[in-house]
C-alpha cells in the first residue's frame, strides 16, 4: 500500500469513529491544490536536466498551510500528497494555527554540486513563488534539504515580493531563523518519548535504542538521548549500520560522520547488516529517515517495544495491524514528529514580531506544547478506546473537522 492510500485509510478509519459526514469527509480528504512544475536547470558542465517539482496544499481551515520540501529521487505526487495530508493532521494535533502542505523535487541531492541544487532550488522557488506566502503556505526543510536551501527560497521569493524572512522556515540563525529549530524535531521526537514514558513509570535512561536514519532528526535524537544517558545499540544511515551493545558514544559517531562523510569504519562499534536494524533487539525503535520501511516482511521481526515514528510514514497499515497484535506500542508520526513543525510556528512568530527568543524558551515552550498533545492525544483514545495512531488521528481531524464547519461552504 504506497504513502497515500495509507494515509487515507487512515483517515477514513478517524472519520468513521467521529461520525463525520461525507461531504465533509470529502471536503477534508481532497487537497485544496495541487502544484507540479518543470525545473530545468544547466548542470556545472553546460548540459542542460529536467526535474519535476510539487507543492500539495491540503488544508488551509486552520489557518497558513506548512510543511517542508523533500529532495529524494523517489518523491511522486502520491507521496507529497500523503505528506501533505500528514502535515494537515500534525499542526492540529499540536495545537498550532496552520493547515498542511509538502514539497518535493524528485532528484538526488547527492548527485548535485552546491551550486546546481541553488539553481534548482531558485528555479522552482520561481514557479511556485505566486502561490505560497507568508500568511498562505509556508515551506520549511525535510530529508535531503536544509537551512541553506530555505535561504534560497528565501532571496528567490524576496526578489519578487520584498524581504520576507517569514516565508519560510528553518532558515539559518543569520536570515532570521529560530534558535533550537534545527535540533527540534529530534529534540520533540525525545519530548514525544518522555512523555510516552512518564505515563508507564519509564526512564530514557533506563532503555536501549535502534535508531534509522543519522541526518537533521536521526542525529539529534541519538545526540538528545544519548545526553539523558539512554542508550544507542544501533544506528543506520544510507551508507550502513553500525552496532555496540555497551552503548554507542554519539558524540563520535557524530565527529567520524563529519571527517568521513559515513558511519562506516568507526572505531566505537562494529559494522552491521542495515536490514537488520529494524529487527533489531532493543526496547525503543525510531525510524527517522524513509517511509514505509516497517511492512508485512519484517513487522513481526521487530523486537522493540515501542516504536518512535520520528520519520513520516515508516508503518504501514499491514505493519501495523501486525505489530499492535504483538502488543508493540507506537508513538505515531502527526505527534511524534511535530516538534520541528512546532519550532517553525516560533520561527514565524518570531519573524512576524521582529523579536527573537532565547533558546531556553524556545526548548520550554516545544516541550509544554508536545506535553499537553500527548495529554489530549490520550484523551482521545479513552474517548474513542483505541491506540495511539488513532488517538492522535481523530485529535487531528477532529480539529479541523470543526474549523471547516465553521468556516462553512458559502460561496
Ligand atoms: N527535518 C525535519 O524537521 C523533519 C523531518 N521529518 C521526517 O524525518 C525523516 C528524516 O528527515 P531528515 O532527518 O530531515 O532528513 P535528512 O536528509 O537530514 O536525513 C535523512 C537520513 O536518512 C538516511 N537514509 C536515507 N535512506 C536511508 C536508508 N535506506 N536506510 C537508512 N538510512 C537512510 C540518510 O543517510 P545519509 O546520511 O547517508 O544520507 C540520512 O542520515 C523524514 O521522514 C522526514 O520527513 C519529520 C518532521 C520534521
Ligand atoms: O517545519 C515545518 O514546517 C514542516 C516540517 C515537516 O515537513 C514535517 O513535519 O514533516
Amino acid at each position: 500500500m504506497n504513502a497515500l492510500a495509507a494515509t487515507n485509510r487512515n483517515f477514513r478509519n478517524a472519520a468513521r469513529i467521529l461520525g463525520l459526514d461525507s461531504k465533509l469527509l470529502n471536503s477534508l480528504l481532497i487537497p485544496f491544490r495541487e502544484i507540479k512544475v518543470e525545473c530545468t536547470i544547466p548542470k556545472d558542465d553546460g548540459s542542460l536536466v529536467s526535474y519535476i517539482g510539487f507543492r500539495v496544499q491540503h488544508d488551509n481551515a486552520r489557518g497558513p498551510m506548512k510543511g517542508g520540501i523533500r529532495y529524494h529521487p523517489e518523491v511522486d505526487l502520491d507521496e507529497v500528497n500523503a505528506l501533505a495530508q500528514l502535515m494537515t493532521w500534525k499542526t492540529a494535533v499540536v495545537d498550532i494555527p496552520y493547515g498542511g502542505a509538502k514539497g518535493g523535487i524528485g532528484c538526488d541531492p547527492k548527485d548535485l554540486s552546491k551550486s546546481e541544487l541553488e539553481r534548482l532550488t531558485r528555479v522552482f522557488t520561481q514557479k511556485i513563488h505566486d502561490l505560497i506566502g507568508i500568511h498562505a503556505d509556508v515551506p520549511a526543510p525535510d530529508m535531503g534539504t536544509n537551512a541553506q536551501t530555505m535561504a534560497w527560497i528565501l532571496d528567490e521569493y524576496s526578489k519578487f515580493h520584498g524581504h520576507s524572512p517569514a516565508v519560510v522556515t528553518g532558515k539559518p540563525l543569520d536570515l532570521g531563523g529560530s534558535l533550537g529549530r534545527e535540533a527540534a524535531t529530534g529534540r520533540g521526537v525525545v519530548f514525544a518519548t518522555e512523555a510516552l514514558l512518564a505515563e508507564l513509570g519509564k526512564n530514557v535512561k533506563d532503555l536501549t535504542f535502534a535508531i534509522q536514519g543519522f541526518g537533521n532528526v536521526g542525529s539529534w535524537a541519538a545526540r538528545l538521548i544519548h545526553e539523558r544517558g539512554g542508550k544507542v545499540i544501533a544506528v543506520s544511515d544510507i551508507s550502513g549500520a553500525v552496532r555496540n551493545l555497551d552503548g554507542i558514544d554519539i558524540l563520535e559517531l557524530l565527529q567520524h560522520k563529519e571527517s568521513t562523510g559515513s558511519l562506516q569504519k568507526f572505531a566505537g562499534a562494529e559494522s552491521m547488516d542495515p536490514s537488520e536494524l529494524l529487527v533489531h533487539e532493543c526496547d525503543v525503535l525510531i525510524p527517522c529517515a524513509l517511509g514505509g520501511v516497517l511492512n508485512r516482511d519484517n513487522a513481526a521481526d521487530v523486537k522493540a517495544k515501542f516504536i518512535v515514528e520520528a520519520a513520516n510514514h515508516p508503518t504501514d497499515p499491514e505493519a501495523d495491524e501486525i505489530l499492535s497484535k504483538k502488543g508493540v506500542i507506537i508513538l505515531p508520526d502527526i505527534y511524534a514528529n511535530a516538534g520541528g513543525v512546532t519550532v517553525s510556528y516560533f520561527e514565524w512568530v518570531q519573524n512576524i514580531q521582529g523579536f527573537m527568543w532565547d533558546e531556553d524558551k524556545v526548548n520550554n515552550e516545544l516541550r509544554r506544547y508536545m506535553t499537553r498533545a500527548f495529554q489530549s492525544i490520550k484523551g482521545m483514545c479513552q474517548a474513542h478506546d483505541c491506540n495511539l495512531r488513532m488517538g492522535a488521528f481523530t485529535l487531528g481531524v477532529d480539529r479541523v473537522a470543526r474549523a471547516t464547519l465553521l468556516r462553512g461552504w458559502e460561496a
